[in-house]
């Protein structure tokens, strides 16, 4: 089957800033993929040419079987976009802006159980001018989802979330991957990346620097663990390539039970900020205040 998401060496610059550097991404049908990087990575360009609302400098790109750059109308309404502005402030309620988005699709979903679906149902009859910034960033996905998109692009789709709403959201997204929906995310939330996606990638300066699972990325499964465990009043650690076999000479020697015994891989954050280094934040300022000299 072809992938949803075919992209081959995609590069991108604005004057002098290589924005997209060389991107290879697969993405298959009915995945949750996750785009990770800094600040500036280059993710929104990538997510953008993918759209086809950015024009690429080189590469191939192939998405639902079009190049979005030449594709038509009927291409954009399998697709649904979350940017990540919030939807403009109007005198439009709830119920009109959805009701009047809907027809733009051939196959829309019904504009009040979309609402229901982001917790937007009390807000209903709501002015969107009346509405929170979480509110308006559901409503943002309501408007994403309301064509019932084979892609669903989020960019940052859950700032402003409060706990719960993300929560909501997540199911609301696994539900979408359920039906066979593709889900392409960018997320600073690494939280978020590992309770959804099936692989991530992370893009630092424009380029990949590691893809997988969230749960392998980096070399995570295969990462030192660290063995902590209480002994004679005093706490212990010892970083390890094998756990099990430290564990079972703890046991053995303590004769039963290790107190305080616990094992830790790194973790998604650990891997991630080894990764993008400590210095890309710095870097990308530098190369903005370049942009705007
Ligand atoms: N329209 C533009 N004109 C000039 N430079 C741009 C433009 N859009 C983005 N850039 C630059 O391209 C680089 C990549 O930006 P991009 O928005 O793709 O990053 P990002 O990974 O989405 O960042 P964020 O996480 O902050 O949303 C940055 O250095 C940015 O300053």
């Amino acid at each position: 089957m072809e992938p949803v998401i075919e992209v081959r060496g995609l590069r991108k610059a604005y004057q002098d800033v290589k924005a997209v550097d060389g991107v290879d991404l697969t993405v298959q049908r009915g995945e949750i993929f996750a785009l990770l990087g800094p600040n500036g990575a280059g993710k929104t360009t990538t997510v953008e040419i993918l759209e086809g609302y950015r024009r690429r400098d080189e590469g191939e790109v192939r998405v639902l079987g079009e190049d979005p750059s030449t594709a038509g109308a009927s291409w954009r309404a399998k697709t649904g976009v979350v940017l990540q502005e919030a939807t403009d402030a109007g005198e439009l309620s709830v119920k009109e802006m959805v009701e009047h988005f809907a027809c733009y699709y051939p196959s829309p979903r019904n504009p009040q159980a979309v609402c229901e679906l982001v917790g937007l149902t009390e807000k209903w009859g709501t002015r969107i001018s009346k509405l929170s910034g979480g509110q308006r960033r559901r409503l943002d996905v309501a408007l994403g989802i309301l064509g019932h998109p084979e892609l669903v692009f989020l960019d940052e789709p859950t700032t402003g979330f409060d706990p719960k709403a993300r929560r909501q959201f997540w199911d609301l997204v696994r539900m979408l991957a359920k039906e066979g929906t593709t889900v392409l995310l960018t997320t600073h939330y690494l939280d978020e990346a590992e309770a959804l996606a099936d692989r991530a990638a992370v893009i630092v300066r424009g380029k990949v620097v590691a893809e997988g699972p969230p749960s392998e990325l980096g070399g995570r499964q295969t990462g030192r663990a660290h063995v902590h465990w209480l002994e004679d009043g005093a706490d212990h650690v010892v970083e390890t390539d094998e756990p099990t076999r430290i564990v079972l000479e703890l046991a053995h020697r303590l004769g039963g039970e290790v107190p305080e015994l616990s094992i830790k891989r790194p973790t998604l954050e650990d891997i991630y900020l080894e990764l993008v280094g400590t210095d890309a934040e710095t870097k990308d300022q530098k190369t903005k205040e370049e942009v705007a000299a």
